[in-house]
């Protein structure tokens, strides 16, 4: 049937009746990739439109779930392409009920770096986002989007766009051509983007590994609200556990979000005090690494470091062999039977022999409580 991608996973992935996720997936509503974002209950005035939130420390409104916190496990979307490098919106819709159902993971983080978002056009940036709205309603609990850009414009571009459809979130890298040189520079260029989109949740992406902007995140979060009353967290891609830290230990994970990006030692991260994780494996090994949050949080830790030393088997594994995106589109593609297609120049895709070495090494992971 046309449009209803939940027949392909019908038989494989029974869903939870109990979990409204569940019941929006059970009703095999894959809505089709044209027009705008549905909207509930008839006509609803744009973020945008509706201008701040009223209470700092509140999360505003989410199209998702209005008012729940990012907490939990974030898959970084990947940019599906077809053979011949297009975007590919037509699997997106199967690419939700697989990260629910299968993965147990309900929110999205689309248009970062695993995403390839600034390899895109910004035409595709929001066709992207606009799909991954569409398609999350009922299904997902946040979809967040990434507007980050080298261009101001730009950028205030795609956030007023995130915020005329409905994102729960949007979130800003530090521009890495001309790069910020300090926390007022960059703090100025997020404010920019963020007044774009008053009503709208704001996180700043922190990646020092590929934008080169070091300015310490403990820094830029010192009196931000004043100037970002949006402000909600951070995405914290970075190894520097004494930042993120500091981080915490000043401003409290109750009132911001830290959401950590190193998956290969997330479990460092949750002794600190992160509230989730944004990260490319929660694609194909959300389960695990929730099962390895749970373990964290009963406390079992030798449970928690057994599941954090399994995903460090495979990462470590990976990494040797020479992991990227384009490798984390094939094991995704091999993982979930979906076409994650090739990534763009200047990636290459992964090597026939990178596949066969990266599905022997995951089959071949003894993990506890298998199922
Ligand atoms: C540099 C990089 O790609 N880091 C990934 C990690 O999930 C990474 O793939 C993982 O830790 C394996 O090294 C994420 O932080 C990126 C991410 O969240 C995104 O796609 O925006």
């Amino acid at each position: 049937m046309p449009g209803d991608c939940t027949l392909l996973f019908h038989k494989k992935f029974a869903p939870n009746p109990l979990h409204a996720s569940a019941r929006g997936a059970a009703r095999g509503l894959c809505l089709t990739p044209a027009g705008p974002a549905p909207r509930r209950g008839g006509v609803r005035r744009s973020r945008a439109e509706r201008g701040p939130p009223t209470a700092a420390a509140e999360p505003p409104g989410s199209s998702m779930t209005p008012g729940k916190k990012l907490e939990g496990l974030v898959a970084a979307a990947i940019t599906p392409m077809t053979p011949d490098g297009q975007i590919n919106l037509s699997v997106i819709c199967q690419y939700v009920d697989y990260l629910v159902r299968e993965q147990n993971v309900k929110n999205i983080f689309v248009n970062g770096t695993t995403g390839e978002g600034l390899s895109l056009s910004i035409q595709e940036r929001k066709q992207l986002a606009e799909e991954w709205v569409r398609q999350g309603k009922d299904k997902l609990d946040h979809v967040i989007i990434h507007v980050g850009a080298l261009s101001l414009p730009e950028s205030q571009d795609l956030a007023r766009h995130a915020a005329a459809i409905g994102a729960s979130g949007i979130a800003v890298i530090a521009p890495f051509f001309f790069k910020p040189t300090n926390k007022d520079e960059l703090v100025a260029f997020l404010q920019k983007v963020a007044s774009e989109a008053p009503g709208v949740p704001f996180y700043y992406y922190h990646i020092p590994p590929l934008t080169g902007v070091k300015i310490r995140v403990e820094e830029l979060l010192d009196g931000i609200r004043e100037q970002i009353p949006t402000f909600q967290g951070v995405k914290f891609s970075d190894t520097d556990l004494l930042d993120l830290a500091q981080c915490i230990n000043k401003n409290g994970s109750e009132q911001f979000a830290f959401l950590y990006g190193v998956d290969e030692q997330l479990l460092g991260a949750l002794a600190v005090g992160v509230n989730g994780a944004v990260g490319s494996t929660y694609n194909y090994l959300g389960r695990k690494t929730e099962l390895m949050l749970q373990a964290f949080a009963k406390p079992d830790l030798a449970l928690a470091q057994k599941y954090q030393f399994l995903i460090g088997e495979f990462l470590n594994f990976v990494i040797k062999l020479g992991f990227g995106v384009a490798q984390t589109k094939a094991v995704m593609t091999f993982v979930s039977g979906i076409p994650m297609g090739p990534p763009r120049l200047p990636l290459v895709n992964a090597s026939e022999e990178f596949i066969a070495k990266a599905k022997a090494k995951l089959d071949s992971i003894a993990w506890p409580n298998s199922d």
